[in-house]
Formats: C-alpha cells, structure tokens, sequence
C-alpha cells in the first residue's frame, strides 16, 4: 500500500508547473528570490556554486533548496546559459495581500542558449541562432529542410540541402541550439562542435502545419509570395522552429516579419574545413584573434561588428552586389567620408536588437531613451555621406530615417535619463500623461501644502508654537504641547490622534484627505508609469519592421566605412571581377600574417583555364601554407565586397573554395589523421567545379610513402584533369613536380631558400620551377635538433642517396632538359619510363591500383 504523498500547497503548486518543464531548470520566484528545489536545486548550486539547503519536507523527506536573488539573476543566467542550460522563468501573476494559499505563478518565458534576446545574456559581436533541422528520403537522395533564427533581431532563414551537407552547414550557421525530432535524435547527427539539442515530438515536423504556420506568421496568403513555393522538408523545420521560439517565449514573435530563401548558388561555398583553415573568425586553436575578423572589426557599433561576421562567412556570386559594395567603400574612401562618419556611427545604440526587445515586450526603459536619442543622430549621419559615387551609398543614405512619428513619441513619452526599472518609476516624462502629473504634483508639492495648512491652523487657533508633522508611522498630524492643547479652545474638527508624554497630536478632516492623497500618490504613480509604460510598447509595435529595416542600414554603414578605413590603414587596393574563371594576384600578402611578421614578402598568383594546377615545394617553413591561405583569404575577401591585400588583383568567377590543409586528428569523431584527410579529399573530388578554387596541402602525408605519393599523385591528375578546378598543391613528394613535364596546364613553383652553413635563411618568395632540396636536416637544425642527432642524418641521408643514385636513372630534383618551349607546353627529352608512365589513365584507377602501378614503375626503373 502506497502512503499519499503529503505536501504544502505552495510544493505542490511548485511540482505542478514542475512537471510542465521536466528538462529545464525552473526558477520560482518567491518574493525577491528565485528558488530551485529538488533536483533542480543540486544541479544549480553544483553550476552555479550556490549554497545548498533545506526548507520544509514532501513525503517525509527535507526538500532541498538553492536560491539567487532576483535583483542578481542575470549573471547566474548568463553562466546557466553558456554551459548550454534552459531555464523557465516562473514569476507571481497573483496579488500576494489577496491570495488565499500560495500566491498564483506562471511561467512567462524559457531563456534556452538559442532563443534569448536579452541584451546582457548574448555577446555583442555574435549572434545566436536557433535551427531546426529535418530530413527526408533517404541514402543520396536524402533531403534536409534547416531553418533558422536569429531571435535578437527576427531574422530568419531556410533551406534544402542534400542531407550530407548537414556538418557542413551547421557548421557554417554555427546555431547555438537545435531543435531535432526525437526520433532523429542519435550521437550521429552531432556536429563537431558544442551545441545544444532539444528534442521536439516527431508531429511539430509536419510540412502542412509549417506552411500555415509560416503563412500566419509572416500575414501571407501564399507561399509563392515569400518565394518558398518549392519548399518541402524545410516547412517541416519551419513548423518545429516556430512552434519552439513562441513556446520559449510565451507569446507571439512580432519581429519575425520576413523569410530568406537561401539558395547554395547566391554564395560562394565554403565547407566546414575550410571555414576553420582560413581562420575567418576563430583560430585553429578556438580562439578569437588573432582572425581576419579580429584584425578587420574596427565597427564603430556592435550592429556593424555583427554584420561584418555574416558577410566574412557568406561571400556572394553575384557580381553586381560585390561591385557595389566595392564601389560603395572606393567613394568612401575617394571623399573621405569614412573617419567623418565613424563618431556619429559610434554615438548610436544597438538599434537591432533594441527593436526585436520592443516586439518581444522586454526593451528597458533606458533602451528607449538610447533609441530616442540614436535616432535624433541620424540627421548627421546623413549629412557627411558622399552624394555621389556611389548608388548603394545613395540607397542607404535615403533610408537613414527615423520611422514617422517615433522620434516624437519617444520624446514625448520617456524622461531624458530614465530609471532602469519601470517599477521603480521616473521613466515617463513630464507632460506626457495628466493623471501621472497629478500624482507626481501631489508628492513634490506636499511640502508647500503643509506650511501653509500651518500657517492656516496657527491663526485659527491663536497659537503660535502649532506644528504640522508627519511620520511614517502616524502619518500627517497637528501637534501641541500639553498646555496648549489644554488651554485653548480647540476647533471641533480637532480629532485627537494620539496621546505623548510631552505632546498631543491631533488630526484634522482637511488633513486626513491631504494624507490619503499624498500617501497614495506614490503607489499610484508607480502604478500608472507601468500602466503608460505598457501602452507605450503597444503604441511602438507598428515601428517594428521600420526600425528593422533602419537597423540594417546602418549596420551596413558601419560594415563599409569600417572596410573602408581597414583598405586605407591596411595598404589594401579594389579587386578586378571578370567572366573567366581565373585568379591574378600581384604582390599579394596574407592579411593576418603580415601583421605578425616583417617584413612579409609579397607574393604572385596565376591561376586560369591554361594554368590550372602550380605544385608548390620548398622546405617546411617556407611559407607554403601561408601563400595558399593568403590566395584563398584574398579571393574571399574580394567576394565579400571588401578591398584586398594585393597590389593588383583580376578574379573570374568562383563558385567554392576548398582546402585541405594541416593533418588533425579528430579523435572525437573517431577519425584518423589519414582518414580525416582522405575524408576531406573525397569532399573535394565530388563537388569541385572548373570554378573552385582547391588548396591542397601535403596530402598523401598520414600514410606510407607509396601509398600517401600515389594517392596525391592521383588526386593531383584527378583536380587537373577531371575537375580541372584552380589548384594550389603544396607537397614534399618532389616526384610529382614530374607532372609538370607530361602534362598540360601545370606549373612548378618553390618557395625560396638559401643555405647558410648548417643553417638555412627563408626568402618566402615563390619562384618559377620545382625546389632543388628539401632542406629538411636545416629545419631540423634550426628547430634545435640536437648537433650530433643532425649530423648522424647527414650521414643517413649521404647513403641514401647514394642508394638511390645506383638505383635510379634519373634524378627526380635535377632541372629537365628542355628541348623546345612554347608557352603552354614544355617538350622534354624522352625517358624510357616515360612512355610506361603514358600508359597509366589515373582517372580510371582505384588508388590500390595506381600503387600497383607504381611499383611496377619502380621494378622497372
Ligand atoms: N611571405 C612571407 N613573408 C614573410 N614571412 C613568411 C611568409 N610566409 C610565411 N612566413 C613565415 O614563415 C612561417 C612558416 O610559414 P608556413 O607555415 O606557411 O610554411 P610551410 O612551408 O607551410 O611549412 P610546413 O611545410 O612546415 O607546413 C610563417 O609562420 C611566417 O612566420
């Protein structure tokens, strides 16, 4: 036989909305604390490292107990948050002085890592996404509907990928929380970085409620209207995502009043590998600089830092949006308008976010006052864009307006320098409301009130030593000595109040009004400025979408100006677009690199449809790696609209950039260096066009020499011949700068070197033609290989080569012996393996059998 369980009611109120939020930690306000209990209340004060104790007992046993006070619980939120924590906000709604039993609560949010919009819960210069993600069909054909939000600003995006890209884009989104269907919820799905799940059940992934859903939303009446016609499984994520963001936040998301189709062809693709070699935003190392975003975020509002990041990870295909944002930053800088804007930019408040705060009813009152007096800014922002130069500047300088009639409406409404609380009243300015000035009138004219009653009451009575007082305790009274009190005749309206040992004090009817009006004038004007404090966000709703629309503007102000002072500061100059596939680079550097080394020399790149392939050699740290990034950093920044760190620069179009560069473990994924590389290389070889641009450093490295030579050297063919994308492949197999003598539209380049005694000095400049050694012993020198380490390889590698010499016929480092040269093909003096080597069509070989191959190569030589 069970015992009933035997509670309090304000536990079992408490245990009712519990089980409404089993996963997420619920804080219950009580008075001016939130209380966790039970579970919850351990796992907080282990996070938080709050005290745990006990208050009271349900069945027997003591609850346990953690607390933070309210007026603190930001920072507890913050970190709740950030270690990837939920947590439901459950507040009073009932008065406490008429409740019977426990005081009546609701949950009126759920702050999880991907839907907070509170300004001190999210970092200033990132943006928090929340996707939703699902699949359909499957093998190949596999579909994957992703949507996305940015709940800080009401962004919001979808897509439909092939189902194997879903690493690729979330790592590209970089969501903060994912919401899945339980029944896809596996290890599987999770992407290699920290990210919270939420699983939803499977019915909210359903397409027909996601496209009514989104129709509701956004007030349309078609699909067709928000370009979304072909959307299949991407209504499915769209359905969960909107059904999770308005559940999280207990109402309606009045900000979210557009949809971005995103279309893979609109940017220029980056996969996931990429995105972390060229260190946009992150280190490899996970940190925050130096990256290209640290060394170009000079914004002068976080609105503008925050845009700058999208644009770095979404460089555009579409020309003409690159050539005006070009433009847009040459008349900045021809006119320098760019320093004259950067004050007035500065001076502006987070409009983004405070206009996504007005439409999820939680802006501050000193977000209004900095909104109100941003806007009073804009006319000066205005005033120093270039007029000419520039239709994107003209575009966005015509939209730098306040939205009708808010400016005056904030200016009426809120004080110059509100209080940070409405509760706490003085946010409503003077003027705005008669009833609050009453109120306001009767506190601050009390003073002037009581001395003339005073003065009033001392000639009724004839005397002269009458007060008018006030405690808190009593209140407003008259107070006489006892002699007084005793001899004259006191009015009749005299009500004595109470009785001292040296005094009496009397009340009054006159008095008694003025006290009831006095004392319940404060309470009255807290009550009224929360009462025009909420009509005022009712009557702010309709500037929603303008002042959206306003924010974007002058992030992209900020973005270009910066961009603008960053070219000038940074010696950058305007990149050249043209239609054929091709990169020209003259004198280019690597932005982040130069600024660590000096002097960095520049370098050249030419790749085109006749120079498809440069084998890059040269010792190890001899800045293979950094000229491939500066060419791939150099061909992204160009499509992001920005300057580049080259003197000249011609682009064709580019429609991916791949790299595989650096041999890292993934020991979290269970993958192998070698597999890890393998991986990457297959990604390559499925999706490179004659219009990617592929770096490919030293693969082949993570396996043995024959096996790791024959795969690059297959994998090299592959890129030249089948692909025949724009490649830069830096090896240390000196045997495939032979492919420059049987094949077309190669190149050997090195980067250059000298030896200096035992030593070697690093000239960093990429010359014509193969290295002529590898300068590995140097290195290790260099490196501090201890002396007699590298004068035993020394001896090593004197056999070795002597080894080789009587193995071998010809000398893989020696120059080839030109016959005839024309500027496409280089005639060679024929070789006896040469014409074996012909033979071979790596394209239709497995990598097993090009080894084999290769070892018949070597039998025969
Ligand atoms: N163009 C340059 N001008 C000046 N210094 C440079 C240049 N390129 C590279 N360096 C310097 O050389 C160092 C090594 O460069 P990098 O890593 O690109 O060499 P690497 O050839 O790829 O070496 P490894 O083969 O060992 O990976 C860089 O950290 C930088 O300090």
């Amino acid at each position: 036989m069970t015992t009933p369980v035997k509670n309090s009611p304000m536990i079992t109120q408490y245990l009712g909305i519990k089980a409404e939020h089993p996963e997420t930690l619920l804080f219950y306000r009580m008075g001016d604390f939130y209380e966790l209990f039970f579970d919850d209340a351990v796992k907080a004060s282990r996070l938080l490292g709050i005290s745990l104790t006990s208050r009271g007992t349900s069945n027997g046993e003591p609850i346990k107990m953690a607390g933070v006070p309210y007026h603190s619980a930001e920072q507890y939120l913050v970190k709740l948050l950030s270690l990837g924590e939920s947590v439901a906000i459950c507040e009073q709604i009932g008065d406490p002085a008429t409740s019977k039993g426990p005081v009546e609560r609701k949950v009126m949010r759920i702050l999880t890592p991907g839907t907070v919009s509170d300004a001190a819960l999210l970092k200033d210069k990132s943006d928090a996404y929340l996707m939703a993600a699902h699949t359909k069909g499957s093998g190949n054909s596999a579909l994957l509907g992703l949507a996305w939000l940015n709940m800080a600003n009401g962004e919001f995006y979808v897509t439909e990928v092939p189902a194997r890209e879903w690493t690729s884009w979330v790592e590209q989104i970089h969501p903060s929380e994912i919401v899945l269907s339980d029944r896809h919820m596996t290890d599987a799905v999770r992407p290699a970085f920290e990210c919270v799940f939420t699983p939803l059940p499977d019915k909210f992934f359903h397409a027909d409620k996601g496209e009514a859903a989104l129709l509701a939303q956004l007030s349309a009446k078609h699909l067709a209207n928000l370009d979304a016609e072909h959307l299949t499984v991407g209504l499915s994520a769209i359905g969960a995502l909107l059904h999770y963001a308005q559940h999280t936040q207990g109402q309606a998301l009045r900000h979210v009043q557009g949809l971005t189709v995103v279309r893979s062809e609109h940017y220029l693709t980056l996969d996931a590998a990429t995105r972390r070699n060229l260190e946009i935003t992150e280190t490899l190392r996970g940190q925050e600089s130096p990256t290209l975003f640290s060394l170009l975020d000079g914004c002068a509002t976080s609105m503008g830092s925050r845009l700058l990041k999208r644009w770095l990870h979404h460089p555009l295909r579409h020309a003409a949006t690159v050539l005006a944002r070009q433009t847009a930053i040459a008349t900045l800088l021809s006119q320098r308008t760019h320093a004259a804007l950067r004050p007035h930019l500065a001076a502006l408040c987070d409009v983004e976010r405070i206009s996504a705060r007005i439409a999820l009813n939680t802006v501050r009152p000193k977000e209004l006052a900095a909104l109100r007096d941003s806007l009073m800014q804009l006319d000066a922002v205005r005033a120093v864009l270039p007029e000419q130069g520039s239709e994107l500047l003209d575009m966005l300088a015509g939209a730098v307006r306040a939205p009708d009639g808010l400016l005056a409406l904030l200016q009426r409404a809120v004080l110059s320098e509100p209080a940070t609380f409405v509760r706490e009243g003085g946010v409503i300015a003077d003027g705005f409301d008669g009833q609050l000035d009453e109120y306001r009138g009767l506190q601050t004219n009390s003073g002037a009130f009581l001395l003339d009653l005073e003065v009033r009451e001392r000639e009724r009575t004839g005397i002269a030593g009458l007060k008018v007082e006030y405690n808190r305790v009593h209140g407003f009274y008259i107070e006489l000595t006892h002699a007084q009190a005793k001899d004259a005749a006191l009015p009749v309206d005299y009500q004595r109040r109470q009785t001292l040992k040296n005094a009496e004090r009397f009340i009054t009817p006159e008095l008694k009004a003025f006290e009831d009006k006095a004392l319940s004038a404060q309470s009255l004007a807290l009550a009224r400025e929360k009462y025009l404090f909420e009509q005022l966000l009712i009557a702010l709703q309709p500037f929603v979408g303008d002042l959206q629309k306003l924010a974007r503007v002058l992030a992209q102000l900020d973005v270009l100006s910066n961009l603008a002072e960053r070219a000038r500061a940074l010696n950058w100059h305007q990149p050249h677009l043209t239609n054929e596939p091709c990169i020209h680079i003259q004198k280019g550097r690597h932005p982040v690199v130069e600024q660590q080394v000096t002097p960095f020399i520049a370098n050249d790149c030419h790749l085109s449809a006749d120079e498809r392939l440069w084998v890059i050699t040269g010792p190890n740290m001899g800045g293979k790696s950094t000229f491939m990034r500066q060419v791939a950093l150099i061909t992204l920044l160009a499509y992001v609209g920005s300057f580049v760190p080259a003197e000249h620069v011609t682009l064709g179009p580019i429609d991916r950039i791949f790299t595989r560069i650096g041999a890292a473990d993934d020991l979290a994924g269970g993958r192998s260096t070698f597999m890890v590389e393998m991986t990457e290389a297959a990604q390559i070889l499925q999706h490179a066009t004659p219009n990617s641009l592929v770096l490919m450093d030293e693969i082949g490295r993570g396996t043995s020499t024959f096996d790791g030579l024959a795969l690059a050297m297959a994998i090299a063919q592959s890129l030249l011949n089948t692909q025949q994308s724009l490649t830069l492949f830096a090896t240390h197999y000196f045997e495939l700068t032979q492919l420059a003598n049987t094949a077309l539209y190669v190149k050997n380049v090195h980067l250059s070197a000298v030896e200096e005694r035992e030593s070697i000095v690093f000239l960093h400049q990429v010359q014509e033609g193969p290295a002529s050694k590898s300068y590995g012993l140097q290195v290790a020198h260099l490196a501090g290989v201890p002396r007699a380490v590298v004068t035993a390889a020394r001896k090593h590698l004197a056999e070795l080569e002597a080894q080789q010499a009587a193995h071998t016929q010809f000398d893989l480092f020696s120059a080839p012996v030109v016959v005839d040269e024309t500027p496409e093909q280089v005639v060679h003096a024929p070789h006896p393996l040469l014409d074996e080597f012909a033979q071979l069509n790596p394209d239709e070989m497995t990598p097993r059998q090009a080894l084999d191959a290769l070892y018949a190569l070597k039998r025969l030589s």
